[in-house]
């Protein structure tokens, strides 16, 4: 039975602090050196917490593909630091703490789906009937049960997204890093994808990192939006999304949607400007 202190103690819950999973302080990146040294960030400040879905959007050459490739220890930035689960990016990638998912699919051509999606299975040591159960549930995942015995050039472009996805997910990392994924396919086929994506962050709680080009695409997708410029590369403003996290397609329509578009459009331009 429940003490009575116990009982009222249920009044007063306290919020669930939010868990840090990227923390980015004074981070600076500067490519080669004298003349034709090119600042590709400069004093990026961030935090992203757990189960935050992130969009980094600017102009190109403003750093977003750089900051994705620091948190995936891909850059060694030159100053300020970084944490990843509260790791260096070097600990993270060794501790397998993200699936990166890259603008174009990567699929190799000579291995089936479900063979590409086993690939960092095989080298991380899975055992055989670990990665059969783990490509059966990342295909569900992606709605593309049945399709794991096909080879990538078998499939549409889209299906092979889908497919990179899957294969990012494989190990069942907390973060998802993706780097412009959906830049390439026409827009009714994004923004299925789009749909989906948020499915996915929906019941999986994963945090996600995601640059784009797009201003309806990072606002219908992040519940935080980068607007970054370039020369040197920044953060110019964050937005705090107030769009519920249950998204259908249509929200694009609401008053609130077209107010975010707004804000990012008008950061855009002052980042631009400046
Ligand atoms: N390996 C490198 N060596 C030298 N300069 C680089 C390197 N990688 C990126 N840069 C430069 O750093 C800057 C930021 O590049 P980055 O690719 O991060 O930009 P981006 O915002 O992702 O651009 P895009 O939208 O075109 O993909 C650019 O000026 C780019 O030319």
């Amino acid at each position: 039975m429940l003490s009575q202190a116990e009982i009222e103690g249920f009044g007063d819950a306290q919020p669930v602090p939010s868990q840090t999973v990227i923390e980015a302080r004074d981070l600076n990146l500067v490519f080669g050196s004298g003349e034709t040294a090119v600042q590709a960030l400069k004093d990026v400040n961030l935090t992203i917490n757990k189960g935050d879905f992130v969009s980094f959007i600017g102009p190109s050459g403003c750093g977003k593909t750089t900051f994705l490739r620091c948190i995936a220890a891909l850059e060694q930035p030159t100053g300020g630091s970084l944490t990843v689960n509260g790791m260096s990016p070097e600990e993270a990638r060794k501790a397998r703490a993200y699936g990166y998912v890259f603008q174009h699919a990567g699929l190799y051509p000579w291995r089936t789906i479900a063979k590409n999606i086993k690939l960092p299975l095989e080298i991380m040591g899975y055992s055989k009937a670990e990665q059969e159960s783990r490509v059966e549930e990342v295909l569900k995942l992606v709605e593309l049960e049945g399709f794991g015995g096909k080879f990538p050039w078998q499939l549409s472009g889209g299906m092979q997204q889908r497919a990179s996805i899957a294969r990012a997910l494989g190990f069942d990392a907390d973060i998802l890093l993706m780097d412009e994924p959906f830049g390439a396919l026409d827009e009714i086929v994004r923004d299925h994808l789009n749909e989906q994506l948020l499915q996915l962050w929906a019941r999986t709680d994963k945090t996600i990192g995601f640059v784009t080009h797009s201003i309806p695409e990072a606002v219908y997708l992040s519940t935080k939006i980068v607007v970054m410029s370039p020369r040197p590369g920044r953060i110019h403003e964050i937005i705090d999304s107030p769009l519920p996290k249950e998204r259908p397609l249509d929200i694009r329509d609401s008053a609130e949607f077209i107010e975010v578009s707004h804000r990012v459009r008008e950061g855009l331009r002052a980042g631009h400007a400046e």
